[in-house]
């Protein structure tokens, strides 16, 4: 059995979306990333990439890359998934937190369990999430921005799996 730990942050902005979990939620600032900037999914890649030693999203999809450029968060995630799978491990499970002031985040929660599972192609009770503010401080406090946390366990698969 191996962990993986991720973080990300990105800023908020107006004139973008705000996609989080593979949600978008309605709010009058959106993140701002060379993707979608959906920084839970960024914080779970990482914490995968980071269970079998593949490094971070940075190094398989970079940011300097045009190819990347908007792209679909649960896409680069279902190709994380990918790495772990072929470097022989299967994903337990993914618990997470997303660190924002604003918007509430409680009533898209289910909804980006849900996602997260099926992209990873796990059950929902692999797969957690949840929201804290910082109590008004720090930049997440002050709105400026939203970070995410993510850490999962992954096991080798047998050779029936
Ligand atoms: N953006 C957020 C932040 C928090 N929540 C929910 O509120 C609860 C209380 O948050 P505290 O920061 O005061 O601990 C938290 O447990 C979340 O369920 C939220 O929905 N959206
Ligand atoms: C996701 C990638 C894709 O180019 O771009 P960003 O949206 O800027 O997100 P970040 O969390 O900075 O991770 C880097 C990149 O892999």
């Amino acid at each position: 059995m191996r962990i993986g730990h991720g973080y990300d942050v990105h800023q908020l902005a107006e004139n973008r979306d705000l996609i989080i979990g593979g949600v978008t939620i309605p709010y009058e600032l959106g993140l701002v990333g060379h993707s979608d900037a959906d920084v839970l999914l960024h914080a779970i890649s990482d914490a995968l990439l980071g269970s079998v030693a593949e490094g971070d999203i940075g190094k398989h999809f970079p940011d300097t890359d045009e190819a990347y450029k908007d792209a679909d968060s649960k896409q680069l995630l279902a190709e994380v998934a990918g790495i772990v799978r072929a470097k022989g491990y299967a994903i337990s499970n993914v618990d997470s937190v997303v660190i924002a002031q604003k918007p509430k985040l409680a009533p898209y929660i289910a909804e980006m369990c849900q996602v997260i599972a099926h992209v990873l192609n796990l059950s929902e009770d692999q797969v957690n999430v949840k929201a804290t503010t910082t109590e008004k401080l720090g930049f997440t406090g002050r709105g400026e921005g939203i970070a995410a946390e993510a850490i999962c366990l992954v096991e080798k698969r047998t050779t029936e799996e």
